[in-house]
């Protein structure tokens, strides 16, 4: 079968999109899916997303996220964004949309070429010694460290991954540097990669609250530079945890074409 795809990328977070409103791929063909997003076999990509129709009547869509490994996983904000980016290109939306994932309903929003996405609410942080860690639609341990281009964070987010502390299901891991008052450099160790990608949304979402948590920031704008470009996480504190979240940046659309498979 001939499989037509679209290659988006968003701050270098890089994804195959299918439109999958026929059900032509199987979501449980793992195989296929990380053959896909292989590299030097496949198209290469992050990850891969399935744009499918809603059971849900006021959705404009569905998304259905896989990691680059081929397995289904939870929310990705980066792949959200170009996913909005893809609907528009599909003529499913103008600029404003309504769609269920993994982790539930988003809204989002397209202006002057920037794509924000709408995330879930964060009720519980977890602060430690020298690492915090929440979920924001994916589970991230954030650690605020110095030169951290200096890091090889292949192996230090690994280990993290993989520690004890994680157990099977692991982590997403990112390295922080304060840059100023309310800006922050990032990298990712991205689960499910198992590698540095050039940036991760739910990523940089859980670095903004970690950094207002831990009281680096004072800010509820935080502007986020990854390896791949800027993104910029607004929100508000609440007495119930941190609500109205906003992730936003460029999402594009790089190539089409179509694979055997
Ligand atoms: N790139 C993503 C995160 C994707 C999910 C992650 N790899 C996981 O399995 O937890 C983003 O932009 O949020």
């Amino acid at each position: 079968m001939k499989l037509t795809f679209y290659k988006y990328q968003g701050t270098g977070n890089d994804f195959v999109m299918i439109d999958n409103r026929h059900l032509k791929i199987s979501k449980n063909d793992t195989k296929l899916i990380g053959r896909l997003c292989d590299r030097k076999f496949g198209i290469g990509a992050d990850g891969l997303i399935l744009l499918e129709n809603s059971e849900d009547s006021e959705d404009d869509f569905k998304m259905v996220y896989f990691n680059a490994d081929g397995n289904e996983s939870s929310m990705c904000g980066n792949g959200g964004r170009c996913l909005v980016a893809f609907a528009k290109f599909l003529n499913i939306i103008e600029d404003s949309a309504r769609f269920t994932a993994i982790d539930g309903i988003h809204e989002a929003v397209i202006k002057d070429s920037l794509v924000s996405l709408k995330m879930q609410k964060v009720a519980e942080v977890s602060s430690n010694e020298d690492f915090l860690f929440l979920d924001t639609g994916s589970p991230h341990h954030v650690a605020f460290s110095e030169n951290i281009g200096l890091k090889d964070i292949k192996k230090e987010g690994a280990a993290i991954r993989y520690s004890d502390r994680y157990g099977n299901a692991g982590t997403n891991v990112n390295f922080v540097e304060a840059i100023s008052a309310d800006s922050f450099s990032v990298r990712t160790y991205e689960r499910g990669v198992e590698d540095e990608t050039l940036s991760c949304g739910t990523g940089v979402t859980a670095v903004a609250i970690a950094a207002y948590e831990s009281g680096k920031t004072s800010s509820e704008k935080v502007k986020l530079i990854t390896p791949g470009g800027e993104l910029s996480v607004s929100f508000k504190k609440t007495e119930n945890g941190y609500e109205d979240i906003w992730l936003s940046g460029p999402a594009e659309q790089v190539f089409k074409g179509e694979i055997e498979c």
